[in-house]
Protein backbone atom coordinates (compact mmCIF):
# COMPACT_ATOMS: atom_id res chain seq x y z
CA UNK A 1 0.00 0.00 0.00
CA UNK A 2 1.42 3.33 -1.02
CA UNK A 3 1.77 5.28 2.12
CA UNK A 4 1.40 9.45 1.65
CA UNK A 5 2.19 12.64 3.33
CA UNK A 6 -0.11 15.47 2.49
CA UNK A 7 -0.44 19.07 3.82
CA UNK A 8 -3.41 19.29 6.72
CA UNK A 9 -3.10 22.74 6.94
CA UNK A 10 -1.31 26.13 5.08
CA UNK A 11 -1.09 27.58 1.64
CA UNK A 12 -0.47 24.20 0.18
CA UNK A 13 -3.70 22.04 1.83
CA UNK A 14 -6.54 23.24 -0.68
CA UNK A 15 -4.70 22.53 -3.93
CA UNK A 16 -3.18 19.23 -2.59
CA UNK A 17 -6.54 17.68 -1.89
CA UNK A 18 -8.23 18.92 -5.24
CA UNK A 19 -4.64 17.43 -7.29
CA UNK A 20 -4.98 14.37 -5.56
CA UNK A 21 -9.17 14.27 -5.58
CA UNK A 22 -8.92 14.25 -9.55
CA UNK A 23 -6.38 11.99 -9.84
CA UNK A 24 -8.87 9.89 -7.98
CA UNK A 25 -7.89 9.86 -4.81
CA UNK A 26 -10.78 9.38 -1.99
CA UNK A 27 -10.65 12.74 -0.34
CA UNK A 28 -11.04 13.15 3.53
CA UNK A 29 -14.34 14.19 5.17
CA UNK A 30 -13.57 16.52 6.97
CA UNK A 31 -10.36 19.00 8.23
CA UNK A 32 -10.28 16.67 11.20
CA UNK A 33 -9.52 13.39 9.75
CA UNK A 34 -5.65 12.78 10.10
CA UNK A 35 -5.57 9.39 8.11
CA UNK A 36 -7.56 8.35 4.72
CA UNK A 37 -7.19 4.77 3.90
CA UNK A 38 -8.18 4.53 0.51
CA UNK A 39 -8.51 0.38 -0.61
CA UNK A 40 -9.70 1.12 -4.05
CA UNK A 41 -6.38 2.54 -4.72
CA UNK A 42 -4.21 0.87 -2.14
CA UNK A 43 -3.31 3.98 -0.93
CA UNK A 44 -3.10 5.27 2.98
CA UNK A 45 -2.86 9.17 2.76
CA UNK A 46 -1.83 11.00 5.75
CA UNK A 47 -2.50 14.46 6.55
CA UNK A 48 0.68 16.16 8.21
CA UNK A 49 2.31 19.68 8.46
CA UNK A 50 3.87 20.32 5.60
CA UNK A 51 6.87 21.44 7.51
CA UNK A 52 7.38 18.00 8.74
CA UNK A 53 6.52 15.76 5.55
CA UNK A 54 9.75 15.88 4.27
CA UNK A 55 11.31 14.59 7.34
CA UNK A 56 8.79 11.79 7.10
CA UNK A 57 9.61 10.72 3.92
CA UNK A 58 13.06 10.77 4.59
CA UNK A 59 13.19 8.83 7.23
CA UNK A 60 11.30 6.48 5.09
CA UNK A 61 8.33 6.20 7.15
CA UNK A 62 6.09 7.53 4.36
CA UNK A 63 7.03 6.60 0.48
CA UNK A 64 6.37 10.01 -0.62
CA UNK A 65 4.64 13.48 0.00
CA UNK A 66 3.79 16.77 -1.36
CA UNK A 67 5.52 20.05 0.28
CA UNK A 68 6.91 23.24 -0.67
CA UNK A 69 10.57 22.73 -2.05
CA UNK A 70 11.78 25.85 0.17
CA UNK A 71 10.22 23.68 3.20
CA UNK A 72 12.39 20.45 2.21
CA UNK A 73 15.33 22.78 1.32
CA UNK A 74 14.65 24.21 5.17
CA UNK A 75 14.54 20.02 6.79
CA UNK A 76 17.64 19.08 5.17
CA UNK A 77 16.02 15.63 4.80
CA UNK A 78 17.45 13.10 2.52
CA UNK A 79 14.52 13.85 -0.13
CA UNK A 80 14.11 14.22 -3.81
CA UNK A 81 12.36 16.10 -6.38
CA UNK A 82 9.58 13.70 -8.47
CA UNK A 83 7.27 16.23 -9.58
CA UNK A 84 6.69 19.88 -10.02
CA UNK A 85 2.88 20.29 -9.28
CA UNK A 86 1.93 23.60 -10.49
CA UNK A 87 0.95 25.27 -7.70
CA UNK A 88 2.43 27.05 -4.35
CA UNK A 89 4.64 28.90 -6.32
CA UNK A 90 6.68 31.19 -3.90
CA UNK A 91 9.73 33.25 -3.32
CA UNK A 92 11.84 33.22 -0.34
CA UNK A 93 13.30 36.39 0.02
CA UNK A 94 14.97 39.24 2.86
CA UNK A 95 13.18 42.03 3.67
CA UNK A 96 13.44 44.78 6.07
CA UNK A 97 12.37 48.66 6.14
CA UNK A 98 12.87 50.90 3.03
CA UNK A 99 16.11 52.06 2.36
CA UNK A 100 18.07 50.30 5.03
CA UNK A 101 19.59 47.18 3.08
CA UNK A 102 21.04 46.21 -0.62
CA UNK A 103 22.41 42.99 0.11
CA UNK A 104 23.20 40.15 1.95
CA UNK A 105 26.61 41.82 2.53
CA UNK A 106 24.90 44.36 4.93
CA UNK A 107 23.20 41.87 7.43
CA UNK A 108 27.10 40.88 8.52
CA UNK A 109 27.10 41.33 12.31
CA UNK A 110 22.93 42.14 12.50
CA UNK A 111 20.08 39.76 13.20
CA UNK A 112 17.83 38.28 10.86
CA UNK A 113 14.10 36.30 11.95
CA UNK A 114 12.87 33.62 9.63
CA UNK A 115 10.90 30.58 10.40
CA UNK A 116 13.08 28.72 7.97
CA UNK A 117 16.29 28.71 9.99
CA UNK A 118 18.35 25.65 7.88
CA UNK A 119 17.45 27.33 4.46
CA UNK A 120 18.20 30.90 5.70
CA UNK A 121 21.68 29.66 8.22
CA UNK A 122 22.93 27.79 4.37
CA UNK A 123 22.02 30.92 2.48
CA UNK A 124 24.30 33.28 4.94
CA UNK A 125 27.12 30.51 5.20
CA UNK A 126 27.39 30.39 1.19
CA UNK A 127 27.35 33.97 0.74
CA UNK A 128 30.35 34.38 3.85
CA UNK A 129 28.14 36.46 6.13
CA UNK A 130 28.05 36.33 9.92
CA UNK A 131 24.79 37.17 10.92
CA UNK A 132 22.73 35.83 13.82
CA UNK A 133 19.30 33.92 12.79
CA UNK A 134 16.34 34.71 15.14
CA UNK A 135 14.08 31.53 14.45
CA UNK A 136 10.60 32.11 15.26
CA UNK A 137 7.20 29.83 14.14
CA UNK A 138 5.24 32.33 11.80
CA UNK A 139 4.43 35.91 11.03
CA UNK A 140 8.01 36.92 11.28
CA UNK A 141 7.29 40.50 9.55
CA UNK A 142 6.71 41.52 12.92
CA UNK A 143 9.74 40.96 14.44
CA UNK A 144 11.69 44.29 13.15
CA UNK A 145 8.89 46.25 14.30
CA UNK A 146 9.29 44.83 17.62
CA UNK A 147 12.98 45.15 17.98
CA UNK A 148 13.82 41.68 17.82
CA UNK A 149 15.63 41.70 14.51
CA UNK A 150 17.14 44.19 11.50
CA UNK A 151 15.67 42.06 8.51
CA UNK A 152 13.76 38.71 7.70
CA UNK A 153 13.89 36.49 5.45
CA UNK A 154 10.46 34.51 4.71
CA UNK A 155 7.90 33.22 1.96
CA UNK A 156 6.74 35.98 -0.53
CA UNK A 157 3.63 35.73 -3.03
CA UNK A 158 2.09 38.99 -3.78
CA UNK A 159 3.85 40.72 -1.32
CA UNK A 160 0.63 41.97 0.57
CA UNK A 161 2.17 40.86 3.95
CA UNK A 162 5.44 43.08 3.68
CA UNK A 163 3.50 45.63 1.81
CA UNK A 164 1.53 46.10 5.34
CA UNK A 165 4.11 46.25 7.44
CA UNK A 166 6.22 48.62 5.62
CA UNK A 167 8.58 46.53 4.60
CA UNK A 168 10.45 46.12 1.01
CA UNK A 169 12.49 42.83 -0.40
CA UNK A 170 16.34 43.36 -0.98
CA UNK A 171 18.94 41.33 -2.47
CA UNK A 172 18.63 37.92 -4.93
CA UNK A 173 16.02 35.68 -3.96
CA UNK A 174 17.29 33.48 -1.65
CA UNK A 175 15.23 30.74 -3.56
CA UNK A 176 12.00 30.09 -5.65
CA UNK A 177 9.85 27.56 -4.40
CA UNK A 178 6.51 25.65 -5.40
CA UNK A 179 4.63 22.36 -4.39
CA UNK A 180 6.65 19.46 -4.97
CA UNK A 181 6.71 15.26 -4.58
CA UNK A 182 9.04 14.04 -3.07
CA UNK A 183 10.24 11.01 -2.02
CA UNK A 184 13.04 9.46 0.10
CA UNK A 185 16.80 9.70 -1.70
CA UNK A 186 17.42 6.90 -3.67
CA UNK A 187 14.85 5.25 -3.10
CA UNK A 188 12.49 2.36 -4.88
CA UNK A 189 9.58 3.90 -6.89
CA UNK A 190 6.97 1.03 -6.19
CA UNK A 191 4.36 0.48 -8.09
CA UNK A 192 1.82 2.37 -6.16
CA UNK A 193 3.92 5.77 -6.16
CA UNK A 194 4.71 4.89 -10.47
CA UNK A 195 0.51 4.87 -10.83
CA UNK A 196 0.20 8.35 -8.57
CA UNK A 197 2.92 9.81 -10.55
CA UNK A 198 0.61 8.97 -13.75
CA UNK A 199 -2.13 10.45 -12.38
CA UNK A 200 -1.04 13.29 -11.65
CA UNK A 201 0.79 13.93 -14.75
CA UNK A 202 -2.56 13.32 -16.23
CA UNK A 203 -4.06 16.13 -13.97
CA UNK A 204 -1.29 18.42 -14.69
CA UNK A 205 -1.86 17.73 -18.86
CA UNK A 206 -5.66 18.04 -18.54
CA UNK A 207 -4.66 21.81 -16.64
CA UNK A 208 -2.38 22.73 -19.31
CA UNK A 209 -3.98 21.53 -22.54
CA UNK A 210 -7.61 22.00 -24.48
CA UNK A 211 -8.66 20.11 -27.02
CA UNK A 212 -9.09 21.65 -29.91
CA UNK A 213 -11.41 20.51 -33.20
CA UNK A 214 -11.96 22.04 -36.70
CA UNK A 215 -12.45 22.09 -40.39
CA UNK A 216 -10.35 23.51 -42.74
CA UNK A 217 -9.87 22.85 -46.62
CA UNK A 218 -7.25 19.45 -47.49
CA UNK A 219 -4.93 21.94 -49.13
CA UNK A 220 -4.21 23.63 -46.00
CA UNK A 221 -4.10 20.64 -43.84
CA UNK A 222 0.42 21.62 -43.72
CA UNK A 223 -0.49 24.85 -42.31
CA UNK A 224 -2.93 23.86 -40.58
CA UNK A 225 -0.70 21.36 -38.06
CA UNK A 226 1.68 23.61 -38.21
CA UNK A 227 0.19 25.97 -35.82
CA UNK A 228 -1.53 22.78 -34.03
CA UNK A 229 0.95 19.62 -33.69
CA UNK A 230 -0.63 17.78 -31.24
CA UNK A 231 1.41 15.77 -28.59
CA UNK A 232 1.74 13.17 -30.91
CA UNK A 233 0.22 14.45 -34.21
CA UNK A 234 -2.95 15.51 -34.60
CA UNK A 235 -6.04 13.30 -35.49
CA UNK A 236 -6.94 14.01 -39.68
CA UNK A 237 -10.80 12.86 -40.67
CA UNK A 238 -12.45 12.90 -43.89
CA UNK A 239 -15.33 15.61 -43.86
CA UNK A 240 -18.39 14.62 -45.44
CA UNK A 241 -17.74 17.53 -47.65
CA UNK A 242 -15.47 17.44 -51.17
CA UNK A 243 -12.21 18.54 -50.14
CA UNK A 244 -12.53 19.40 -46.53
CA UNK A 245 -10.77 17.21 -43.51
CA UNK A 246 -11.90 17.93 -39.77
CA UNK A 247 -8.79 18.25 -36.93
CA UNK A 248 -8.56 16.87 -33.60
CA UNK A 249 -5.54 17.80 -31.72
CA UNK A 250 -4.73 19.16 -28.27
CA UNK A 251 -3.33 22.64 -27.78
CA UNK A 252 -1.92 24.25 -24.83
CA UNK A 253 -4.23 26.13 -23.11
CA UNK A 254 -2.27 29.08 -22.79
CA UNK A 255 -2.16 30.98 -25.75
CA UNK A 256 -4.92 28.92 -27.48
CA UNK A 257 -6.83 32.53 -28.46
CA UNK A 258 -4.64 33.30 -30.52
CA UNK A 259 -3.79 29.62 -32.06
CA UNK A 260 -7.35 30.24 -33.33
CA UNK A 261 -7.27 33.31 -34.70
CA UNK A 262 -4.26 31.96 -36.69
CA UNK A 263 -6.61 29.16 -38.08
CA UNK A 264 -9.26 31.14 -38.82
CA UNK A 265 -7.11 33.32 -41.53
CA UNK A 266 -5.95 30.16 -42.87
CA UNK A 267 -9.55 29.20 -43.69
CA UNK A 268 -10.18 27.10 -40.84
CA UNK A 269 -13.90 27.09 -39.53
CA UNK A 270 -15.91 25.00 -36.88
CA UNK A 271 -13.09 25.52 -34.60
CA UNK A 272 -14.32 24.27 -31.24
CA UNK A 273 -12.09 24.27 -28.35
CA UNK A 274 -13.23 21.58 -25.06
CA UNK A 275 -11.34 21.41 -21.74
CA UNK A 276 -10.05 17.70 -21.10
CA UNK A 277 -11.40 16.02 -18.18
CA UNK A 278 -8.60 13.19 -17.87
CA UNK A 279 -5.46 12.29 -19.71
CA UNK A 280 -2.97 9.57 -19.76
CA UNK A 281 -0.22 10.85 -22.30
N1 LIG B 1 1.14 33.05 0.41
C1 LIG B 1 1.65 31.94 -0.14
N2 LIG B 1 1.49 31.66 -1.45
C2 LIG B 1 2.02 30.56 -1.99
N3 LIG B 1 2.72 29.64 -1.31
C3 LIG B 1 2.90 29.89 -0.02
C4 LIG B 1 2.38 31.03 0.63
N4 LIG B 1 2.70 30.96 1.92
C5 LIG B 1 3.41 29.82 2.05
N5 LIG B 1 3.53 29.19 0.89
C6 LIG B 1 4.21 27.92 0.60
O1 LIG B 1 3.47 26.88 1.19
C7 LIG B 1 4.33 25.96 1.83
C8 LIG B 1 3.79 25.74 3.20
O2 LIG B 1 3.81 26.97 3.91
P1 LIG B 1 2.70 27.32 4.97
O3 LIG B 1 2.83 28.75 5.29
O4 LIG B 1 1.40 26.81 4.52
O5 LIG B 1 3.21 26.42 6.17
P2 LIG B 1 3.35 26.81 7.68
O6 LIG B 1 3.88 28.19 7.78
O7 LIG B 1 4.09 25.70 8.37
O8 LIG B 1 1.89 26.69 8.12
P3 LIG B 1 1.03 27.83 8.80
O9 LIG B 1 1.29 29.07 7.99
O10 LIG B 1 -0.37 27.29 8.67
O11 LIG B 1 1.55 27.89 10.20
C9 LIG B 1 5.74 26.52 1.73
O12 LIG B 1 6.43 25.77 0.76
C10 LIG B 1 5.57 27.93 1.26
O13 LIG B 1 6.54 28.33 0.31
O1 LIG C 1 3.32 37.75 -0.21
P1 LIG C 1 2.02 37.28 0.36
O2 LIG C 1 1.00 36.94 -0.68
O3 LIG C 1 1.47 38.25 1.37
O4 LIG C 1 2.26 35.87 1.11
C1 LIG C 1 3.33 35.70 1.98
C2 LIG C 1 2.87 35.38 3.37
O5 LIG C 1 2.20 34.11 3.38
C3 LIG C 1 2.81 33.29 4.37
O6 LIG C 1 2.22 33.51 5.60
P2 LIG C 1 1.22 32.51 6.32
O7 LIG C 1 -0.17 32.96 6.06
O8 LIG C 1 1.56 31.11 6.00
O9 LIG C 1 1.52 32.81 7.84
P3 LIG C 1 2.84 32.44 8.67
O10 LIG C 1 3.83 33.54 8.43
O11 LIG C 1 2.36 32.43 10.08
O12 LIG C 1 3.31 31.11 8.21
C4 LIG C 1 4.23 33.79 4.42
O13 LIG C 1 4.88 33.42 5.62
C5 LIG C 1 4.07 35.28 4.28
O14 LIG C 1 3.81 35.87 5.51
MG1 LIG D 1 3.01 29.91 6.79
Amino acid sequence: MLRLAVPNKGALNDAAQTILKEAGYRPRSDSKELVVVDEANSCELFFLRPRDIAVYVGEGTLDAGITGRDMLADSGASVEEILTLGFGASTFRLAAKPGTMDSVKDLEGLRVATSYAGLLSRYLADTKVDARVIKLDGAVETAIRLGVADAIADVVQTGTTLRNVGLEVFGEPIMKSEAVLIKREGAEEGNGLTQLIRRLQGVLHARDFVMMDYDIRAERIEEAIALTPGMEGPTVSPLHREGWVAVRSMVRRKGHQQVMDQLWDIGARAILVTDIYACRI
